[in-house]
């Protein structure tokens, strides 16, 4: 019982910290902060085994505490439950998902309590499968392996590094000696040249590069591989002047400006990028300073459908937009900060009642929903400024409603129409790339064959994982 008890305590540590609406650092990290908190006696790898699996199944475990009503059912010892819900989490969690789905505790009250209620428990377990189409609950759970990026992307800053670039390159090619013909390959001390991507590279997510000189300095910039796909497929040059509505942290920014300052210093702003979030502004500012480019980048912090008049910037010729969104698409310690991040955002749906069936499929389209609208009318706004002849538009969302579905409205738009906006074709979208988007999506709008099949090879998906990184999708929009 000592190990379910300390356990427990754990478990309420980390669900209460979440439910304060900040995630602070990785689930790991959490365990550990909580069982030294409480100097817990169990080895913390074994708890951390325990409530990091509990954790991953909470959205299925709390839908079936919630049906079964097992918690309503718990008895009172002097007028307080006589069972923690966590315990009962952690046993249940045991008894339906665990290897050989038995509680591993002597006989004991909570134990009876628990297995007095599995058949009903067991039922909710079948029918919440049948709901969600799976046969395994563990089909739709992301272990800690994919936990991990595969592939750590850095590109060459070539402001930081303007005539130094092989210097920077014959760095690199000595911290990691052997060269790699595919990403796969990537083992510790090799170095994978991008196909796609100029100056990006892929390294093992293990060798560390953040101490590494290159790095401090700006000469490199970690960057997801899909991350870079917007600012190479807008390819600004020296005479464009482009806007980033979504900047924070700067990635795309400063991505921007290593294509239109590769090889003259900034004279003055040629790019405008927009924040809404004061304090992830201020990181935008650190990361423009760390690559060099502050004169040649000009941050406005505020809505940018608020504050950036079309009528007060006449000569922007070209846009990124990657406006927030589910982060479907983003894994591990990078989706807490999502988590975190949309939270302080408040475009998610506020919880409900834990009372209706269909609670988490319509959390989840209520949320999509909000961020559709949001996604569409920013770059709608966008898309109206005279002067702008090319635009795109990204997500690191694996949901059509986030994606091909805001292209389709876009196009149906009869002002974006007027406005004489089209998708960009395959051939000047990354053409040699070979995940496209999803082509039911267009040929459910658009009876044309040849117009939906154009309209999906115009789009760009990319997997989580499988395509070595996070999961993306990128689109252009010009205009003659
Ligand atoms: C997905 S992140 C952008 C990531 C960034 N493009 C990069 O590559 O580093 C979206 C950002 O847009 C900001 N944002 C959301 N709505 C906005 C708005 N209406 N105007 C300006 N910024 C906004 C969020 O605060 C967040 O920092």
């Amino acid at each position: 019982m000592n190990f379910y008890r300390d356990a427990s305590w754990v478990l309420e540590y980390v669900e209460k910290t979440e439910s304060k609406g900040r995630v602070a650092g990785s689930l790991q990290t959490l365990v550990l902060q909580s069982c030294k908190k409480y100097k817990l006696k169990t080895n913390p790898k074994h708890i951390y085994a325990a409530v990091s699996s509990c954790w991953h199944y909470r959205e299925f475990l709390d839908r079936i505490l919630q049906r079964s009503g097992i918690l309503k059912d718990v008895p009172n010892k002097k007028g307080q439950p006589a069972f923690s819900k966590y315990t009962i989490k952690l046993l249940v969690h045991d008894l339906l998902f665990s290897k050989n789905k038995r509680i591993q505790m002597g006989k004991h009250p909570v134990k009876d309590f628990v297995l007095k209620h599995k058949t009903r428990l067991n039922s909710e377990l079948v029918r919440l499968k049948l709901k969600l189409k799976v046969t395994d609950l563990k089909q739709l759970i992301k272990d800690d392996a994919t936990d991990i990026t595969p592939v750590r992307w850095i590109r060459i800053n070539p402001v930081r590094s303007r005539d130094k670039q092989k210097e920077v390159l014959a760095e690199l090619e000595k911290k990691f000696p052997t060269k790699v013909s595919s990403w796969a390959e990537i083992v510790p001390g090799t170095i994978y040249h991008d196909e796609y991507v100029p100056n990006l590279f892929g390294v093992h997510p293990g060798d560390k590069i953040t101490s590494h000189e290159l790095y401090k300095t700006g000469k490199v910039i970690i960057q997801d591989r899909a991350s870079c796909f917007p600012a190479h497929i807008l390819n600004p040059s020296k005479d464009d002047i482009i806007i980033d509505a979504c900047a924070a942290p700067g990635n795309k920014t400063t991505h921007v400006a290593a294509h239109i300052f590769q090889d003259q210093s900034p004279e003055g702003a040629q790019i405008h990028a927009f924040e809404k979030d004061p304090e992830r502004a201020n990181t935008l500012r650190t990361m423009i300073k760390t690559a060099g480019c502050s004169k040649g980048i000009d941050v406005h912090v505020g809505d940018f459908t608020k504050i950036a008049k079309p009528a007060s910037f006449p000569g922007v010729t070209g846009f990124i937009v990657d406006p927030s969104c589910s982060g479907s698409g983003i894994f591990g310690r990078k989706n807490m900060d999502y988590h975190n991040k949309n939270k302080e955002e408040s475009i998610n749906v506020a919880p409900e009642e834990e009372v209706a069936e269909d609670i988490a499929d319509k959390d989840l389209k209520d949320r999509l929903s909000k961020l559709s609208s949001f996604q569409f009318e920013i770059v709608r706004y966008a898309l109206s400024f005279p002067s702008a002849k090319k635009l795109v538009y990204s997500t690191c969302s694996v949901h059509a409603e986030e994606n091909e579905r805001i292209v389709i409205d876009l196009l149906l738009d009869s002002k974006v129409k007027e406005w004489g906006w089209r998708v960009r074709k395959r051939a000047g979208v990354i053409p040699a790339w070979p995940r496209r988007g999803f082509l039911n999506e267009f040929e459910e709008v658009f009876r044309d064959k040849q117009e939906a099949q154009d309209l999906a090879e115009g789009c760009i998906r990319v997997l989580p994982r499988e395509d070595g990184g996070i999961g993306f999708f990128a689109v252009c929009f010009e205009r003659d």
